[in-house]
This record gives structure tokens, sequence and C-alpha cells, in this order.
């Protein structure tokens, strides 16, 4: 299949707001489960009543059953029972109940997330793991970088996140996870619960086995190798398959080596240098507006000008937001391969008075004209979901992207944060050390060009997957042919 068609294709995993409506189908489902349930308890209950009004002493004997059938009584209420109440019962067990939920769950089914979706959660999962270096044996019991929440991860969560890490060659992480799902205690004792662990572990035996063989003997075929791995695990026992899990793990752990945390996850672990000499003040300048309601305004970094505006959006216009919004699109982390989807977004390209607003707040604070591109991004993220370090210019693009772009260069950028973000999610400016938390109704504001046009390298940034919260976000480039006669400069020092 080719990858890209996976654009079309509606993601649940990539933003929060995709979650809450499979959340929304888990209730619904669980719902018609239990009635499910409960049709078949009542129909249980009634054949035990049956089954209990056919109860009397039992006739061991010929001589026994003919005195039975041979008083009046009895010999009436027998054939009335076989001729009248049998039938009924006959049926009574043939009839499909539950019809309804039956065929509700399925429309459910129909709908639930497909591999794909799996596919990125796994991955989302892997990327918090790596990228704050968290440890499975904390994410499992609830544990995230020091914080405890109250759900844990089941054996099978653990067994999942311990094949996913195999297939990506994550062998230290794959026994952790392993080694974690071992750890988890079920009660045992119902049998198709652990028929279905058999499953995945055996799948999971199966894929370490095969690339076992592989390494060993190259020259063979998959199919001959399929063969060899078949007869391999035929017989096996659970135990057998645990052991032959860890211990490929563990030889294959020896060969791997380590890589050294990039910038970004550097960031994003809280670990850059802390910035002296920055300072707080009111914005009076870019607006006669600002003169009469003044916009807190912090700087992150001097040179490059980075700044972030607070107290931007209330809590009231990030209700109308998400109000604007009809249906959202997939968004993807960046231009480059692979193409991972992230989030969901949506543009307002029709005016409204909620766009409106946030544009007039945008010129106000920056001192940009917007009229000329009044769209505005909406973004929602999924957990897990993060940007990988790019420019927003697309100077060097510019040409082949878009030959009639009529706008220009992205000569500088805003990001309004409007979702709580508790813990991830941050901006990071890896190449100058600056990482800024996500804070609802605060907005940072970057150049992404020097004042001569040309474009800033040190404006290069990501976004720290998200670990908890629903990171919304309201994008807005600010375009060069719209500042004809108003472009505002950094105020920059020196330029490198
Ligand atoms: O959401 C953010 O903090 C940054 C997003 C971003 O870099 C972009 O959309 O280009
Ligand atoms: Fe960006």
């Amino acid at each position: 299949t080719d990858p890209n068609d996976l654009f079309n294709k509606k993601y649940y995993s990539s933003s929060v707001f995709g979650l809450v409506r499979l959340l929304k189908m888990e209730q619904e489902f669980m719902e018609s489960f239990s009635i499910y349930a409960n049709i078949l308890q009542e129909k249980v209950d009634n054949l035990n009543i049956f089954l209990d009004e056919l109860k009397r002493p039992s006739h061991k004997t010929h001589n026994e059953r003919e005195k039975f059938v041979s008083n009046p009584l009895n010999a009436f209420a027998l054939i009335r029972r076989l001729n009248q109440d049998w039938p009924k019962w006959q049926n009574y067990t043939q009839k499909q109940l539950g019809m309804v939920q039956l065929n509700a769950m399925q429309d459910i089914v129909s709908a639930a997330p497909e591999s794909f979706d799996m596919d990125e959660k796994l991955k989302a999962m892997h990327r918090i793991e790596t990228t704050y270096d968290l440890q499975p044996k904390d994410i499992a019991k609830g544990l995230l970088q020091g914080t405890k929440f109250n759900y844990k991860l089941t054996l099978r969560d653990c067994l999942a996140l311990a094949h996913h890490t195999f297939k990506i060659d994550e062998f230290q992480r794959s026994l952790l996870w392993f080694q974690e799902a071992l750890n988890i205690n079920t009660d045992g004792s119902l049998e198709l619960v652990n028929k279905l662990q058999e499953i995945e572990l055996k799948s999971f035996a199966t894929d370490v086995a095969k690339r076992s063989i592989y390494l060993t003997h190259q020259a063979l075929t998959d199919e001959a190798i399929d063969k060899l791995v078949n007869s391999q695990l035929q017989d096996a026992k659970p135990k057998d398959l645990e052991q032959l899990i860890s211990s490929n793990l563990k030889h294959w752990i020896k060969d791997s080596s380590t890589t050294l945390p990039t910038e970004h996850n550097i960031g994003c672990q809280g670990l850059f240098p802390k910035k002296t000499n920055l300072v707080c003040r009111y914005n009076f300048s870019t607006n006669a507006f600002l003169k009469l309601a003044p916009l807190k305004m912090e700087e992150i970094s001097r040179d490059p000008y980075i700044v972030m505006f607070h107290e931007v959006i209330s809590d009231k216009e990030i209700e109308e937001m998400k109000g604007e919004i009809k249906q959202m699109e997939n968004g993807w982390t960046s231009l480059e391969e692979p193409k991972e989807i992230v989030s969901h977004i949506y543009w307002i390209t029709k005016e409204s008075s909620f766009s409106k607003r946030i544009n007039d707040r945008i010129s106000d604070m920056t001192g940009f004209k917007v009229e000329e591109f009044p769209a505005i991004q909406l973004a929602n993220f999924g957990v897990g979901g993060y940007f990988k370090p790019h420019y927003d210019y697309y100077t060097e693009r510019l040409k082949e992207l878009d030959a009639n772009n009529t706008l220009g260069d992205r000569l500088a950028s805003i990001i309004i944060y409007a979702g709580e973000v508790s813990q991830g999610g941050q901006t990071v400016f890896p190449d100058i050390k600056v990482a800024v938390e996500p804070k609802k109704g605060k907005a940072l504001f970057w150049f992404n060009d020097f004042d001569d046009s040309s474009p800033d390298p040190r404006s290069l940034h990501s976004v720290c997957p998200v670990i908890v919260g629903s990171r919304w976000t309201i994008t807005k480039w600010l375009h060069y042919a719209p500042q004809m006669f108003v472009k505002p400069c950094s105020p920059r020092v020196h330029k490198k």
C-alpha cells in the first residue's frame, strides 16, 4: 500500500479531539454490551427456572418409571408438557436475543481505529518514552516525570509496546517492556483472557524467532524461515515463548549502540541553561490601542528576538474557537519523510467575529498587517503529538512550492496557546537553547528572517511530544507582502 494514502485516512489518534470521540464510542459500546449481557443473563435465568420445574425424584428402574406414569396426574402432565411446553422452550432457546444491541455493537466496531491509528499511537508512546527518557517500569505504573497518575498499563498494553519497540530494533526498551509485562500479575484463572494473551505472545515470539534465524541463515528464503519458525514454535508453551523472546533480546542488546540525546530532546527535558537579563514589560508601542490597554510582554530571547505575550486569549474565546470548527483534517510533522500524522488542524478561512478579533489582536501585538491573509490555523495535537525541528520560512522552497505566492515568505510567526498542557508540548528553539512552556492564554512571537529578509537559521524550532494535556494552538504566519509599508524591524542587537 502507498504510505501516502494514510493522509486521507481518518485518524483518531492524532488529536485529543479525536480521542474524545473514541472514548464516547467505547462508552456506547459498553452500554450495548452490558444490555446484551443482561439479556443473555435473563435467558439463562429463565432456562434455570424451567430446569427447576423439571426437577423430580429420579426414576432409576423400569418399574419405578412404570409406577410413576401409571398415575393419571403424572400421565396427563407428562403428555401436556411434552406437547405444549417443550416446543415453546425449544423456540425460546433458539430465539435470537439482543439483536438491536448486537447490531449497534457491530456499527461501533466498524468505526473502530484501524492499524494505522494503532501504529501512530505506538510511535507516540515510544516518542514520549525516548524524548523524555522515561522508563517502562515507571510508565507502566502511571508515573510520568515524577507525577503519579491513577492509571496503569495492563499486561497486554506492555506486551504491545514490547513488540513494537522490538520491531524498530530498540531491543533494550523492548526487553524492559517485556519484563514489565511479565511482572504484571493477572489472576490467571480466566482461560479466554489467557488465550488472548497467548496469541499476542506467540506473534511476538514468531517475529523474534524469524529475526534470529534470518541473522544466522541469511541465504534462506522467507518461506523457508516461516516454515522453520512454525515447526519450532508449534508445541511451545508460554514459558518457552517467554524464554525465547528474553534470551534473544538480551543477546541483541549487546550489539546495539546508544545514541546521544538531540538538542531538541535536551530542551524537552528542561535541561537548557536558564536565560538571564531578560525582562517583562508592557507593550504600549506597536499600536495606539495598546496605549490604553497594554499587553504584558515577556522577553524570551533578545537576539534573535522572541517574546511571549500574556493574557492574549480568554477561556470564553477558546470555547468560541472550538465552536468555529467544522471538520478537522490531518496535520503532519514536517514536509520531510517519513511524514507522521501528529495533529488535527482546521483553517478558519471565512471571516468570523472570532477570527477578526484574533487577527486584530495579532496586529495590535505585533504591528503586522494581516488583512491580506486573514485565514487562521487552529491545531489540536494528540498525546505524543510533536513537531520536528523545522524553519517556518520557505525561502529556498518558495519557487517550486508556490510560484504564484503573492504573499511572500513567512518572516515571522505567532503561536497562541489555547489548551491546557500540564506536561510536555513545549516550543523549542534547539539552536539557541530556548524552550517555552505552552501556557494557555499566552502567545509566542518570533522572527524567521533577518531585517534584510534573509533567513535566520536560529529560528529553527520544534514542538516536544505532548505528555499530558490537550494542546490547542492558533497559528499565524506573517508574510512579507502585506508589510510593505509597516514592517516592524526586529530589535536585533547584531547579526550572526
Ligand atoms: O505549535 C507550536 O508551538 C509550533 C508550531 C509550528 O512550528 C508550526 O506550525 O509551524
Ligand atoms: Fe513552525
